[in-house]
């Protein structure tokens, strides 16, 4: 498995053409957002400018309606200010300057509103009620120092802006407070120029004017720029930073203007020299640390560049892309379809109305994961019900009752639940009820084609998908789901989606590829697919997976539902989350901005311990564990492959009664120690990434994550073992002194410091003993994969001298006298290469 070509076009090495595809799509990312900015900002322009030409309305009100541009800038300003929505600005939106202060501004409390500012009440604009100048307002030589935004050359007579200067598009907008935001033509003095007119972004909003140099002066919104920031004062006269405003709102609300102006964006070269993770430490920490997101890697996935053709010569102008929309001007955007996003934005109003008061009966209940609501009160076909039903669920949980509604109404919808919670269910009845629709509605009786497709990250969990997407179309005779799974026989699976019914399909995305890119018939099934899923999203949009994701969405019908679901949405992937959503996207999220997003009733501890004891910390709390819980059932999460191997090795000498899974061992295996853990108690489970999401095993008692998690969400996934469908349970972190800087990103989580328990010398001795048993080649391959995974870490990987040293001593907790030595060319590509402490092979 695995190859494809060595060489691609202009003489490029597989890397350097994964590296410049990789680089183009992060570009092209940032381009789209910098382009909705750019179209919000000018929006906002050109209805000031609007509002003081001669023969413009008094009132902003009288040029309101369905055809106003007023319409659509409410759009893109809920786009830009909803809540979480502070990641979408970011550096490249300007320094935000600090303007000179009058010193009586500079002493004041950063609280306090600053003395320039008030709040615009919407009415007042609304009416058409001249706004009163700001009390003391600040210099208006300060305003004018934000150049950048304001044209100096371009004043006229009454020294406002000249437009054709002031409406340059391409001109940076974000640094500090734009000109328009203080300009008004009709006043006559500085301080009541500041005031634009807000009254456009709708009924009920108050919006805060301040001078621009206020919010410098708010150090935690401190890289939001000021519009964002002034925009989202709430109106009840309070000074609130935007997380504290977001605070105030629902939880559950909906995302309508994404993806809106255009497909296609080319970004300019300046974008280029961002980074978010270096290509070749990502390729390095897979190829060292062994981690499930390598366990794809082993499948065919990198023959792209050759089978590329296929779509064309498949598709038969089914579904042909066509080139995409060039992007518009603004002018033309500006008259665009406003009717439709009226309509939009009566429906997002509708959804939050809905979810807010679906939030408010979840809240009620407090820490429930189950709702009043049954499945037979869902709109679901009652042979669903029915097999839910044998199964065991009656009632919906908390995700299930706020997701459901909206994806059978056929939305494209991105849901963030906690782990344990149900989310399986909650996208399986709509893809089974989408197949019913599609069924009904099917002509062709030449093609079966695949109506749900279920995208997941592991093998483990997309085969528990399909088993749980099995039973509950237990009652629908004619619907089958099958799974397409790294590490199965190509041919095999071919055979069995030809011969076996298949409306469902669960696949990992490496094996999807495989069979997109190698079989046409299958690329003609995948054309009458209706819904998609992405389930642990984030991961899936991750680097890691992000390619493979957008080819695979690029080879399927654009009329489509998607559904995104995660316990964990961090914002980089929120952003990129547009790449398979719609722009009427709806942001289902039962956690809730602020609140902790690890299931209450699992109490979570850490213990510093210093690495060479870690392996006797383990077996230490394991016996403690086993002592405590009669029915035990405990997951060992391991940093790689390689050191789970070593771990399992030396607790299985020590008569524990412990299992294995990791990326190294076969599929089979794999597959049949999870399902005797799942069937189990009693049973110690050493693991590493391959468990680390999705997979549900009932009842686990203890997690014991020994060694730094490569991220939070890694950490808030593998906790979530424990603590399922609301049962309480327990968690360990085992980091070592130097391992702390873990703790400031999971800071917020209820985890707590425990006492280091005493390892008394006759255990100590034991573990040593065990230790000793594990072959050598193994104990190499821990230590080379203990480099390579700490290597791929930033904060550790910095100080290579010191990495080293902390590899010398792991390798000694295991055993070896001196650290083995390593490939010149793996030192080289580590950047390890003379380091003191790396032996390098001769
Ligand atoms: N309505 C329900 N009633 C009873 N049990 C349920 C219900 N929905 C789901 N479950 C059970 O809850 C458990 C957890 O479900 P699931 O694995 O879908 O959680 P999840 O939210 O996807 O977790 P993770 O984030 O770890 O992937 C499973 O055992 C599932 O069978």
């Amino acid at each position: 498995m695995g190859g494809g070509p060595r060489t691609f076009p202009g003489g490029l090495s597989k890397w350097q053409h994964k590296r410049m595809h990789e680089k183009l799509a992060r570009g092209k990312e940032r381009g789209l957002l910098r382009h909705e900015k750019q179209l919000y900002l000018a929006r906002l322009r050109s209805e000031i400018r609007a509002s003081h030409l001669p023969g413009a309305p008094a009132s902003p009100a009288d040029h309101a309606g369905p055809t106003s541009s007023r319409a659509h800038i409410r759009a893109l300003a809920d786009r830009f200010l909803r809540p979480g929505a502070e990641d979408l600005w970011n550096d490249d939106d300007g320094p935000l300057r600090r303007a000179r202060l009058p010193l009586h501004q500079q002493q004041q409390p950063a609280r306090s509103l600053p003395s320039g500012a008030r709040m615009v009440d919407w009415k007042q604009v609304e009416s058409g009620e001249k706004l009163k100048p700001p009390r003391g307002g600040g210099d208006w030589k300060d305003w004018e120092e934000l150049d950048s935004v304001e044209p100096t050359a371009g004043r006229g007579a009454g020294n406002e802006p000249r437009l054709p200067a002031a409406f340059n598009q391409r001109r940076g907008y974000g640094t500090a407070a734009p000109w328009w935001w203080q300009w008004s033509p009709g006043s006559g003095t500085p301080s009541q120029r500041k005031e634009a007119s807000f009254g456009f972004f709708g009924p009920k909003r108050c919006y805060s004017v301040m001078p621009p140099c206020s919010p410098c002066r708010e150090s935690g919104a401190a890289l939001m720029p000021l519009v964002a920031r002034q925009l989202a004062e709430a109106g009840d006269g309070r000074k609130a930073t935007p997380l504290a405003l977001f605070y105030t709102q629902e939880r559950l609300y909906s995302v309508a203007a994404t993806r809106r102006f255009g497909q296609k964006w080319r970004p300019d070269s300046s974008d280029e020299d961002e980074e978010v993770m270096p290509a070749a430490d990502l390729r390095l920490a897979k190829f060292m640390a062994s981690r499930e997101d390598e366990s794809e890697d082993d499948e065919p996935g990198e023959t792209s560049a050759i089978r590329r053709k296929w779509s064309t010569a498949a598709l038969r102008n089914c579904d042909m892309k066509r080139d995409r929309r060039p992007l518009k001007s603004y002018e033309e955007e500006s008259d665009d379809d406003i009717t439709g996003r009226i309509q939009e934005l009566r429906e997002e109003i509708r959804n939050r109305e809905v979810l807010g008061a679906e939030r408010r009966r979840y809240e009620s209940r407090g820490e429930s994961v189950f709702t009043n609501k049954r499945f037979d009160e869902c709109g679901i076909s009652p042979l669903t019900v029915k097999a839910l039903t044998d199964a065991g669920y009656i009632q919906t949980t908390v995700v299930q009752e706020a997701a459901l509604p909206v994806c059978l109404e056929g939305k494209d919808v991105l849901v963030k639940a906690k782990t344990g919670t149900g989310k399986s269910v909650a996208f399986l009845l709509p893809a089974i009820e989408s197949v019913l629709n599609a069924m009904k509605s099917h002509t062709n009786h030449r093609v079966s084609p695949i109506f749900a497709l279920v995208l997941c990250p592991t093998r483990e969990l997309a085969v528990q998908v399909t088993a749980e997407a099995n039973v509950l179309v237990k009652y629908h005779h004619g619907v089958g789901v099958q799974s397409l799974i790294g590490g199965t026989r190509f041919k095999l699976d071919q055979r069995r989606l030809e011969s076996d019914p298949c409306q469902i399909l669960v696949a990992t995305p490496g094996r999807l590829m495989d069979h997109i890119e190698n079989r046409s018939s299958f690329s003609v099934r995948l054309m009458g697919l209706k819904l998609l899923v992405l389930d642990e999203a984030d991961h899936l949009l991750d680097l890691g997976f992000r390619k493979d994701i957008e080819k695979i969405a690029d080879s399927l019908p654009r009329q489509r539902q998607t559904l995104l679901f995660s316990a964990t949405v961090p914002k980089e992937v929120r952003r990129v989350s547009q790449m398979v959503l719609n722009k009427d996207h709806v942001f289902v999220d039962t956690v809730g901005l602020g609140a902790v997003e690890t299931p209450t009733k699992v109490q979570q501890q850490y213990l510093v311990v210093p690495h060479e004891l870690h392996f006797h910390m383990v077996h230490r709390l394991l016996r403690e564990h086993i002592d405590q819980e009669v029915d035990y059932k405990v997951i060992v999460f391991c940093t790689t492959a390689m050191v789970t191997e070593f771990m399992y090795i030396m607790l299985r000498d020590l008569k524990l009664n412990v299992r294995e899974i990791h990326s190294r061992k076969p599929q089979l295996y794999r597959t049949r120690i999870s399902e005797e853990f799942r069937d189990s108690n009693r049973l110690i489970l050493v693991t590493s990434d391959v468990s680390t999401r999705g997979v549900n095993y009932p009842d686990v008692t203890l997690v014991i994550q020994a060694g730094v998690p490569p991220g939070r969400e890694h950490y808030i996934h593998r906790l979530g073992r424990t603590g399922r469908e609301g049962k309480s349970g327990k968690g360990i972190l085992l980091i070592a002194p130097w391992e702390e800087y873990f703790l400031k990103e999971i800071h917020d989580l209820p985890i707590q410091k425990a006492p280091v328990p005493q390892i008394d010398q006759e255990m100590k001795q034991k573990v040593d003993d065990s230790i000793k048993i594990v072959d050598m080649s193994i104990k190499e391959a821990a230590y080379h994969a203990w480099l390579g995974y700490y290597n791929s870490i930033a904060d550790i990987s910095r100080d290579k001298v010191m990495l080293a040293d902390l590899a010398s001593r792991f390798g000694v907790s295991i055993g070896m006298e001196k650290p083995p030595t390593l490939f010149r060319k793996t030192a080289l590509k580590m950047g390890l290469k003379g380091v003191p402490g790396i032996r390098i092979r001769k």
